[in-house]
């Protein structure tokens, strides 16, 4: 039996907001020269952020754009996505030299950005990409383990060390990102799993499969869901469980954002959440270390309906919502001007004076 104990893995515990500090900072934003709560769903994110960095004046001045690319034993052969596999090599490629979706945001808004390959089936050749490939690409995890339990703890490792990486070099909130034909399948199952929903809930297009491909998308999530569940008795209670099923079902990709997330939690580092890749591995995080959710921020929604749900799950109102279907971290990028923007309005907007407070009613 595989055990935890060999793979040698300790899950950082989360870093707790300070709900003292929620409280002050809606003072505050009460105390603002505008109707009281008129900035909508940015106030209660401008207050997570204030209660975890423990200030009523929260601030971002660095934020970094981290992205894990990794391809899926499931999609070699399965017309389960549009695309073919060595997009994820195509796109790695764009992605480094700055000519993706997520990287012409990155850097029109001056987001540093860094690339890993943490298990692509082939070798990207941009010089740029960090070379970090656990293995080429995962199982087939209709017939077993997409990963052994070995390849999905260093795939988490390499999340974690990225993180503290970006915060070596001045991070103060982390953006995610995840390049790899079929992940939104192992998304799926993932998101199944974690929230014990029907597989008709969670499974959606993807990169915009047809009927008929989706039918055998939704086929290939139940199969690898009762491959799993058959499997499931053998490994140990607690951490070992959240691990064995994050490595039969999920990617080595989103096995490094997962350690991104728990690693960036660890720190009390805001997280500004993608679309469904990145939220089924918050949510993961979440199930394998309680209070993780503290440093999140869901950046938008997406169209995959396993989204809506992962987001109600962690209780996370997303700052837009524009039918984005990306990934790449795109949608989050999409997101940080508009969060900046509630964090330049915070610090420069003046008081109210006592008078106008009180409003009409105090008249
Ligand atoms: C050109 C291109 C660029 C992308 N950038 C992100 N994705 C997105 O699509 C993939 C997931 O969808 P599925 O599960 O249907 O394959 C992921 O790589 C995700 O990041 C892309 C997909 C394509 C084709
Ligand atoms: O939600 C996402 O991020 C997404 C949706 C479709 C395809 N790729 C990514």
């Amino acid at each position: 039996m595989e055990s935890l104990a060999k793979t040698n893995l300790h899950l950082p515990s989360p870093r707790r907001a300070d709900p003292a500090w929620r409280a002050k900072l809606q003072a505050r934003l009460d105390a603002l020269a505008k109707p009281v709560g008129s900035l909508g769903s940015l106030e209660p994110v401008l207050c997570d952020i204030a209660a975890i960095q423990c200030t009523e004046h929260p601030r971002v001045r660095r934020p970094f754009f981290l992205l894990f690319a990794g391809d899926h034993g499931v999609a070699k052969d399965r017309p389960i996505s549009r695309y073919g596999q060595h997009v994820t090599e195509e796109m790695v490629n764009h992605i480094a030299s700055g000519r993706s979706v997520s990287t012409v945001l990155a850097r029109s808004f001056d987001v540093p950005w860094r690339v890993y390959d943490v298990g692509m089936v082939s070798t990207p050749r941009h010089p740029d990409v960090r070379r970090r490939k656990v293995a080429a690409g995962t199982r087939d995890f209709t017939r077993g383990p997409a990963m052994t339990l070995e390849e999905c703890t260093e795939a988490i490792r390499i999340g974690m060390e990225a993180v503290r990486d970006a915060r070596a070099d001045g991070a103060d909130l982390v953006i995610l990102g995840e390049m790899g034909i079929g992940n939104t399948t192992a998304a799926s199952a993932l998101s199944a799993w974690l929230l014990g929903v029907d597989v008709d809930l969670v499974v959606g297009t993807g990169t915009g499969i047809h009927e008929q491909a989706l039918a055998e998308k939704r086929l290939v999530v139940r199969t690898a869901l009762s491959v799993w569940r058959e499997r499931e008795p053998v490994f140990p209670a607690g951490d070992a469980r959240w691990l064995a099923g994050l490595a039969h079902l999920g990617g080595l990709e989103l096995a490094a954002i997962c350690g991104a997330i728990l690693e960036a939690a660890a720190f009390g580092l805001p997280v500004l959440l993608d679309g469904v890749l990145v939220g089924a591995c918050a949510l993961w995080a979440e199930c394998a270390r309680p209070g993780v959710r503290d440093v999140l921020i869901a950046g938008h929604l997406s169209p995959e309906p396993a989204h809506a749900l992962l987001l109600g799950e962690l209780r996370k109102r997303p700052l837009l919502d524009l039918g984005l279907r990306v990934g790449e971290g795109s949608g989050a990028l999409m997101a940080w001007p508009v969060l900046r923007a509630g964090l330049d309005v915070l610090e420069g907007t003046a008081m109210f004076s006592e008078r106008a407070r009180s409003g009409r009613d105090a008249e």
